[in-house]
């Protein structure tokens, strides 16, 4: 058991789930344990592991034991995409749950558990897109002010509002919060420039926006089956999967919808970092949270893809039988009808349901348009 995952280790692709970012993918989940074991689960769907919803699992135990079933069941794939193994790193606000586990679990998944080395400086990090938009109090420095490190991590763009130092790290700043963790973020040693060469194309995020019935969903499943006999590696996100786990406790509300687009977002981030083609399908009707996720993608890798297909042909499309509800006023505030979407003022690219010769466009092409694009911009290519 042991020699075989020697094995399994020293081919994998590795991926840290720290504790830090759960300020992003979990940040409203007070107990912690969805949002991580959600991304367990959607990093071992992306990596065509077992998945198992983390609503089954016991949060951590289960996707634990889960991963060392996957990992020792992927040492015989040929794909060395699929013997992905993590690395939970552990800050010291999760250790007590996270000692809790039996190390006989531990050692054979190759799950290490160990609280960081550096010393730790009391920084709070606020949302970060409270950070970008916000500014910040007297007393309050950030990270780089504190620590006098730069880095080039890809995620950390921006500047420091206290310091004004153009190009300084992510930002964070140590004035008081309501939050009482202390937290420091941990550049990863891989670069993404490291993760390219060895994917041959470099993380993005493909977002698709658009009514209810555009084809969002259709397209974006025609990508990835596209990009997938290309050799490229891809994953959907998609509205409806997500929200089965990740954000099945939210609704329609236009504050559950900007909480929605900021979790996938901050998801979608991640898995670009990885070295994805990440296609994410969310109505995603308001503007301000789909720049909002722009902000938290490296400058150029979020593709805004907007389904310019008119309400009355989603409407009559009605695949799932909503329009018609919300029509009778069965479904409150549906998107089109009772309920705003704004289109974006300039995305990247814009599909339509008929060409300029008035001809449908299918959707084999409609993906074809938007990895033509990824080509044209490196996206598909190690340099
Ligand atoms: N009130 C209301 N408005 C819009 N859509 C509704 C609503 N209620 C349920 N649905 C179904 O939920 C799917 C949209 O989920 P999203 O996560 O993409 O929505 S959003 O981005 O948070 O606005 C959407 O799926 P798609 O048809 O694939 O877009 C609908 O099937
Ligand atoms: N290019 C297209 N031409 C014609 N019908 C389409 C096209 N793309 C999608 N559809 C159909 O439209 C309906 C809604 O598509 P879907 O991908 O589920 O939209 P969304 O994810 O935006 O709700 C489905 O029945 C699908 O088959």
């Amino acid at each position: 058991m042991r020699e075989q995952n020697k094995s399994v280790i020293f081919f994998c692709r590795t991926l840290f789930l720290d504790g830090m970012q759960r300020n992003g993918t979990d940040e409203t989940d007070k107990d912690g344990r969805g949002g991580v074991s959600m991304a367990f689960s959607l990093l071992h769907s992306a990596a065509g592991l077992s998945a198992h919803t983390s609503r089954r699992l016991h949060p951590l135990r289960d996707t634990v034991a889960d991963h060392s079933h996957a990992t020792t069941s992927s040492s015989s794939s040929s794909s060395a995409f699929s013997s992905l193994s993590f690395l939970c790193k552990s800050h010291s606000s999760r250790l007590p749950r996270l000692s809790a586990l039996r190390p006989e679990l531990l050692l054979p998944c190759s799950v290490q558990i160990q609280e960081s080395q550096r010393p730790t400086v009391p920084t709070v990090r606020r949302n970060r897109f409270e950070e970008e938009l916000g500014t910040y109090s007297k007393g309050e420095r950030c990270l780089d002010t504190i620590q006098g490190k730069n880095s080039n991590s890809s995620r950390n763009r921006g500047y420091c509002r206290c310091c004004s130092r153009a190009g300084a790290t992510r930002v964070i700043c140590s004035g008081s919060s309501s939050s009482s963790s202390s937290l420091q973020w941990q550049d990863s040693l891989v670069t993404m420039e490291d993760r390219r060469r060895i994917l041959q194309q470099k993380g993005c995020v493909v977002w698709i926006t658009g009514l209810s019935g555009s084809g969002k969903s259709t397209v974006a499943f025609a990508m990835d089956r596209i990009l997938n006999s290309m050799s490229k590696v891809s994953y959907v996100l998609d509205g409806d999967k997500i929200r089965e786990g990740l954000c099945n406790d939210l609704g329609f509300s236009e504050k559950d919808r900007q909480e929605n687009i900021r979790r996938v977002g901050e998801t979608a981030a991640l898995f670009a970092d990885a070295g994805l083609i990440t296609v994410v399908s969310f109505i995603s009707p308001y503007r301000r949270d789909r720049d909002r996720v722009r902000q938290v993608v490296p400058v150029g890798s979020f593709i805004e893809v907007f389904m310019d297909v008119p309400l009355d042909v989603c409407e009559k499309r009605d695949a799932k039988g909503l329009y018609k509800l919300a029509r009778q006023g069965v479904i409150k505030a549906f998107t089109g009808i009772d309920d705003p979407y704004e289109k974006p003022v300039n995305p990247e690219i814009v599909i339509r349901a008929v060409n300029e010769h008035g001809v449908c466009v299918t959707p084999d092409e409609m993906a074809q348009i938007i990895i033509h694009h990824l080509t044209s911009k490196g996206f598909l290519a190690a340099e």
